[in-house]
């Protein structure tokens, strides 16, 4: 089900502006990827060029090849709706829809992709997607509240549920526990860590000590400055970046000498 990811010569817009240029990356199956580096260097814009919700942007596009097991994701015959069910998001902050029940908020985008299920296979997706998202004990008695009654962190677990409700075969998550407090973090990097078995995982963070922890693989983006677009400046083992990374730059970052 997890899916290799090659990207060549990758531009992106935003009308005139160019974001993000020259990234050219392979992210393999099965692992966690982090995207590290400082802000606007345009981390969540290439994500978001990962399943083409860069393009719901007036004016928003991109040049160059995104290529999910051999298809090209941006292919005249490719329906972006399709691409992003099978390349799940989870945003920074945990966004259930707040009057909808537990249980309706797992079966939302499963609903929304017109797939009729009958109540019993419906039961079993909320079940196995809660379990899956590390939520089912704590909501089981209750999946008839509403999402928004949960705490923070089970809300981010709610919409990571509602994410793999649908078998997707990438995970995107945009600094995913940036609004968690230091427990509710844990859980979701423990959970990353069990997911990355399924889905292939890439995750824009902040925190570098959440790089290191959860992931295989590093991209160190960064800019020349205001305007300029940014670049994928490293991609290499995490250990590597970490403890001896290729590029001065990289070190520079991640030792906070700047960004
Ligand atoms: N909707 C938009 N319209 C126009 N420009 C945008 C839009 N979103 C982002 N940008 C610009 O694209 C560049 C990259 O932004 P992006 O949000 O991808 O950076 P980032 O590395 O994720 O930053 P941060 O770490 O602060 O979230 C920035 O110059 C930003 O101002």
């Amino acid at each position: 089900m997890a899916k290799r990811i090659d990207v060549s010569d990758l531009d992106i817009f935003y009308g005139n502006f160019k974001a993000v240029e020259g990234v050219n990356v392979s992210i393999e199956p099965r692992s966690v990827t982090a995207l590290i580096g400082p802000s606007g260097c345009g981390k969540s814009t290439f994500l978001r060029s990962l399943n083409r919700m860069h393009e719901v942007i007036p004016g928003a596009r991109v040049e160059g090849k995104v290529v999910i097991d051999g298809q090209d994701l941006y292919g005249s015959d490719v329906d972006p709706v399709d691409v992003r069910r099978q390349i799940g998001m989870v945003f920074q902050r945990p966004n259930p829809f707040p009057t909808m029940s537990i249980y309706d908020n797992v079966v939302a985008g499963v609903r929304l992709n017109a797939r009729k299920m009958k109540k019993s296979d419906l039961d079993d997706l909320v079940e196995s997607s809660l379990k899956g998202a590390n939520l089912w004990n704590e909501v089981k008695d209750r999946l008839d509240r509403p999402g928004s009654g949960l705490s923070g962190g089970q809300q981010q677990r709610l919409c990571i549920a509602r994410a793999i409700a649908v078998q997707p075969e990438v995970l995107l998550m945009d600094e995913p526990c940036s609004a968690l407090d230091p427990i509710s973090t844990l859980a979701i990097e423990d959970l990353m860590t069990e997911l990355k078995d399924r889905f292939t995982i890439v995750i824009v963070t902040h925190n570098m000590q959440q790089a290191a922890r959860v992931s295989e693989q590093t991209g160190f983006f960064n800019l020349n400055g205001v305007g300029q677009p940014g670049r994928l400046i490293e991609f290499n083992p995490t250990e590597k970046i970490f403890s001896n990374p290729d590029q001065k730059a990289t070190e520079d970052y991640i030792s906070g000498r700047f960004g």
